[in-house]
């Protein structure tokens, strides 16, 4: 196996240091053998030995910069802070003459379930690595009572080390917990972030300030939030950014809202919105895939794709969740913002480089560009509650969160159509569910029959099972494979399909990064290529706020369907009104990558 040549962090960053890295040498590595079909060993250049850097780690923008070093992103983000400094804030931390840098990251909401289970870990990951700047301090900001001690004995039991590189684990992360802090406030209250304030500025003394709030709490509050923080607790000599969780509204006009709140007290290139499905490696490969190798990009239109499949199913339901997914739904939780954010970049057309702006130009042109759906395209479920094995399976309306007579649906597919010239008549089929049989996420390229086919006699009657197929699978397991036809060895003309496979555990002996710790990275880098942009936001709102609005208005039943199954039937219809069907209920071994 080989050696990984991902980007890693390993060495500490010191806070002047952090800048792009540009041309680098081209290293080899031989790509894996495995017994069955795989690629043949070949050698292939690769991206150099960058990868013990974080400093060089965002290579990817080519030649228009789109990280800025971190001198570049204070001097910058600091002309850019100064127009929102506060009065309050501005007294605190003003007027420094150093040219050190430092971050301060609160995470707003810090005893919850997400700055616990994600945020935290996160952070730590980022400072093993050396991706965080020398000079940093975490806050923990919520109402719940905690000392800075309580702080750190709630996240010590989340901090974890990769699993190949255990060095020094119990040193760092004591080390680490001695750079969080919490401080405990109301969070309308810009008394409350006024005092947070002080208390960072002891931290950061007379360097320059960068602050980044992450807002890791319930939706209501996230514009309350805003403006404590950012009238109280602005940064007076460097960038204030804010990073916000979704959900970002439930439809078209509170998502606008929301964004309008948020506008008040914040300026766009301020707002972080986070999709963590963005961060997810295996998405962040889909432009590489697309855009490195010659032999995809041409296949990627209606002329040679049949039809695209964006899957996502968890094996569990909403536990623990229930209160605030009943006011959601499948739909809203996962189709409108993570499928349809991979859907886009997907979909783009060739970006004019990998700055932020040009890849969400592209993006939002594909939103722009797509149907609304319609309720025809769409199938919604929602999980019973049964008995296999002596074990009981609850319902969705079992958990006492929910009402009993909730008509929210846990499982949703759908038809989606981009009328542009590239696409024009190609589905894209969504399908997203709780409580199935299994957990992942891919994505599945359908490619067209092979037409006057010579072979056609030996695939026997299904050309379905004959086609190629592209499967992306974002999790768990992370692969990329390609279905193709092959003759099985012999003196006869049988034919076979076969996998090409990059299975990651086999290629690369790292781990692979938390979602969370890209997007950590990126927001305190000024990099906003992974977050969503308001207009990306407004069009994805606009596709599916009107059938949100029919399905609610008809109060249309979801169709139920057994906890731990492969969800309604009624999926299956829908897929073959497009002549498709669902790559992920093939029954053929060679899924199993
Ligand atoms: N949990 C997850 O897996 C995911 C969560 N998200 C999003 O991240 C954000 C945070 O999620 P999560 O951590 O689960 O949320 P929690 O419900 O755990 O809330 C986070 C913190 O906010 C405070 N809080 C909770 N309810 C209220 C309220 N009604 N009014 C004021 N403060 C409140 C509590 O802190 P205290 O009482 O101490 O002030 C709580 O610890 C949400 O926007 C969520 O949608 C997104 C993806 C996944
Ligand atoms: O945003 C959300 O995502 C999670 C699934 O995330 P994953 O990274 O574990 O796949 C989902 O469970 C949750 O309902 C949703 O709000």
């Amino acid at each position: 196996m080989e050696q990984a040549m991902m980007a890693g962090c390993a060495q500490a960053v010191s806070s002047s240091s952090l800048s792009r890295g540009s041309g680098a040498e081209l290293g080899s590595s031989r790509v894996a053998s495995r017994s069955g079909a795989a690629f043949s060993p070949v050698t292939v250049a690769v991206k150099p030995k960058q990868r013990n850097s974080c400093a060089v780690r965002a290579t990817v923008s080519g030649g228009k910069s789109s990280v800025q070093s971190y001198d570049e992103a204070t001097k910058s983000a600091a002309r850019a802070a100064m127009d929102d400094v506060s009065p309050k804030s501005a007294s605190l931390n003003g007027g420094t003459t150093s040219t050190e840098t430092t971050v301060s990251i609160t995470v707003v909401g810090a005893s919850g379930d997400l700055a616990k289970k994600k945020i935290f870990p996160a952070l730590f990951a980022l400072y093993y690595e050396g991706c965080l700047p020398e000079h940093f301090t975490v806050f923990g900001f919520a109402r719940s009572k905690m000392t800075d001690e309580t702080l750190r004995e709630m996240i010590s039991g989340t901090l974890t080390c990769r699993i190949d590189q255990r060095e020094n684990c119990g040193d760092k992360q004591e080390a680490f917990l001695k750079r969080c802090f919490y401080h405990a406030g109301q969070y309308s209250s810009e008394d409350s972030f006024g005092e947070l304030s002080k208390k960072l500025h002891e931290h950061e003394g007379d360097r320059v300030a960068n602050r980044l709030f992450y807002l890791s709490i319930p939706p209501d509050i996230f514009v309350d939030v805003a403006r404590s923080s950012s009238l109280a607790a602005s940064s007076a000599n460097g960038w204030t950014r804010v990073i916000v969780e979704k959900p970002f509204g439930r439809d078209s006009e509170s998502s606008a809202e929301l964004t309008r709140g948020l506008k008040k007290y914040l300026k766009e290139d301020q707002i972080y919105r986070i999709d963590h499905y963005l961060g997810k490696e295996l998405v962040e490969n889909l432009s590489v895939l697309r855009f490195s190798n010659l032999v995809f990009e041409p296949l990627w239109s209606r002329q040679y794709i049949r039809n695209v499949q964006l899957i996502f199913s968890e094996d569990f339901g909403t536990e623990g969740r229930g209160g605030y997914f009943d006011n959601y739904g499948i739909i809203r939780d996962i189709m409108q913002n993570h499928l349809l954010q991979i859907l886009a970049l997907f979909a783009m057309e060739p970006p004019v480089s990998l700055d932020a702006e040009d890849i969400r130009n592209e993006k939002v042109k594909v939103l722009r560009s797509m149907r609304v759906l319609d309720i025809d395209n769409l199938v919604v479920g929602q999980y019973k509650g049964h008995t296999r094995g002596g074990v009981n399976y609850p319902a969705y309306t079992d958990d006492k969160t929910v009402p009993n007579n909730s008509l929210t649906p846990t499982f949703a597919a759908a038809a989606l159509f981009i009328d542009n010239a590239r696409w024009d008549g190609v589905p894209f089929l969504m399908k997203a569910g709780k409580a199935l049989h299994m957990k992942g996420a891919e994505i599945r390229v359908q490619f067209r029959h092979v037409p006057g086919n010579l072979y056609k006699r030996s695939f026997g009657t299904d050309l379905d099972l004959a086609t190629n197929e592209l499967v992306i699978r974002v999790q768990p397991d992370e692969a990329i494979y390609l279905k193709i036809n092959n003759k099985v060895p012999g003196l006869g003309m049988r034919l076979d399909r076969s996998n090409l496979n990059l299975h990651y555990a086999d290629r690369y002996n790292r781990e692979i990064p938390d979602a969370y710790e890209r997007l950590l990275l990126d927001a305190i880098e000024g990099e906003r290529r992974l977050f969503i942009r308001s207009d990306e936001l407004d069009a994805a709102w606009a596709l599916f706020t009107p059938l949100l609005k029919e399905l609610e208005k008809r109060k249309i039943s979801p169709e139920l369907y057994p906890y731990g199954s492969r969800g309604p039937v009624g999926a299956h219809y829908l897929a073959a009104k497009y002549n498709v069907r669902w790559g992920d209920n093939s029954s053929e071994a060679l899924d199993i990558a």
